[in-house]
């Protein structure tokens, strides 16, 4: 079977830029206006199904901060995966969702009081969540609110990966205890508190064979850990561990010739590098959820021949999706309007002339751009341009630097989703003159 053939049907392992119905998007622009969010809520259940299929027999978390929108929670909700939270935030919108207490984890990274304050006065209503704590501190703060429930401890395994270094977590000692006190902080922590499981995660876009190799080292750190603390457990009559998370970060591809990942085959790598332990496999994915998911749409205004480059200058920028900005990120661009030709990625088959193009936004600032002289074809004012993978860290990543305000969003059904904030919303929060 090819990476891209379908497994069970229509449920393709990836879906590219060039898959998306070009009329319907622009039938999307025209109605709403640019920038725009585009989320297919179809696919994000596809991607839920095939995780589930993939990991089946062990815990499948969304990690909620790829994508919060309610529509997306409420789809990753009935598709049946568990919601990772990473703040008091993304707690409540979890719940408001639908999803309820047991099926919520909050990972607590370095919290400021007022998230766990929320969250243990939430627990009341939603029974049995899991905290995952990766500092004694925390568990300390815990149990000075009376907290006395499900913890899972997170480890920093001494292993990152990911596809940039500012999102490989594993080694950085800002997450987790250290590996080789993570089972003392256990013992200590199951004094005062139901320790349910450990954690670990390497970081985010995990493809490349050597973050592949590295996930593996993580899982197999984790399953001896497992097997240290189940032991000691047994000796202290305290029980073994409900389960073992290994973290999210399964990539997916932005370039177009990029190969899908084989989860199948991740699963199983997963499975056999934990090896035998008497808990449950979990992970919490976030970016397979929802990254292909979603494109952003953004029209052009301003066309500039330069000498190494024509400048297509747009309606979104790094305001809009960061991660071209921040991390160098590719995403895929296909000009909506010209021939469809240029919709499978052949610029040399479009009917315009192509050449190297920067797509350049409206921020003041020199890395405002989505792509740096990349061939495609000439633009051409009022082109409409969709920016692939855009489904995940995209609209969550959203600033309104500039004074710029946050783009809009709607399903592929064409349904609104979040609303375009307007400049009385990004002001709102502003109060003149109130000084004594
Ligand atoms: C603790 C934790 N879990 C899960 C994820 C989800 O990662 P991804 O979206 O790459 O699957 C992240 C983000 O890197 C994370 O920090
Ligand atoms: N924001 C990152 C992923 C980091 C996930 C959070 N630990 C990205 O867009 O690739």
């Amino acid at each position: 079977m090819s990476a891209e053939q379908s497994v069970g049907g229509g449920n393709p392992l990836v879906r590219r830029l060039a898959d998306w119905d070009a009329d319907r998007l622009r039938d999307l622009a025209a109605e709403h206006g640019t920038p725009l969010y585009v989320t297919d809520l179809d696919r994000v259940a596809e991607n839920c199904a095939r995780l589930r299929d993939a990991f089946s027999g062990a815990d499948v978390k969304y990690a909620v901060k790829a994508h919060t929108g309610r529509a997306v929670l409420e789809t990753v909700h009935e598709a049946g995966l568990d919601a990772e939270c990473a703040s008091a935030g993304e707690v409540r919108r979890a719940l408001d969702a639908g999803f309820p207490g047991e099926r919520v984890d909050y990972t607590a990274v370095n919290p400021p009081a007022c998230d766990l304050d929320s969250v243990v006065e939430w627990w009341g209503d939603h029974p049995d969540p899991t905290i995952t704590v990766g500092a004694r501190d925390t568990l300390d703060r815990l149990a000075e609110r009376g907290y006395d429930g499900r913890v899972c401890v997170r480890v920093n395994p001494g292993v990152g990966a990911g596809h940039h270094e500012k999102v490989r977590t594993g080694a950085a000692p800002k997450f987790g205890v250290p590996y080789d006190r993570a089972a003392e902080v256990v013992a200590d922590a199951r004094d005062r508190f139901d320790v349910v499981g450990i954690h670990a995660h390497a970081g985010s876009g995990i493809h490349a064979e050597e973050d592949l190799a590295a996930h593996r080292d993580l899982v197999a750190r984790m399953g001896e850990l497992a097997r240290e603390i189940g032991s000691a457990g047994d000796e202290g009559g305290d029980g073994a561990l409900e389960f073992v998370n290994v973290g999210g970060g399964f990539g997916v591809p932005y370039r177009e010739d990029d190969p899908a990942l084989d989860l199948d085959a991740v699963a199983d790598a997963t499975r056999e590098a934990l090896g035998d332990v008497a808990a449950t496999l979990a992970v919490e994915p976030g970016r397979y959820v929802v990254a292909d998911a979603g494109v952003l749409l953004t029209r052009v205004n301003t066309v500039k021949p330069t000498p190494e480059t024509t400048v297509a200058g747009v309606d979104a920028g790094m305001t809009d999706l960061l991660r071209p900005a921040m991390y160098d990120a590719y995403h895929a661009i296909r000009t909506l309007d010209v021939d469809e030709a240029d919709a499978e990625g052949t610029p040399e088959d479009c009917a315009r002339d192509t050449g190297p193009v920067t797509v350049a936004g409206p921020i003041c600032e020199t890395g405002d751009t989505f792509c740096d002289a990349r061939e495609l074809p000439i633009p051409e004012r009022d082109d409409l341009l969709a920016v692939g993978n855009a489904g995940a860290y995209g609209y969550e990543m959203a600033s309104t630097y500039n004074s710029r305000s946050r783009p809009a969003e709607v399903s592929l059904a064409g349904d609104p989703l979040r609303e375009r904030e307007t400049l009385a919303g990004v002001t709102r929060l502003e109060r003149r003159g109130e000084r004594e």
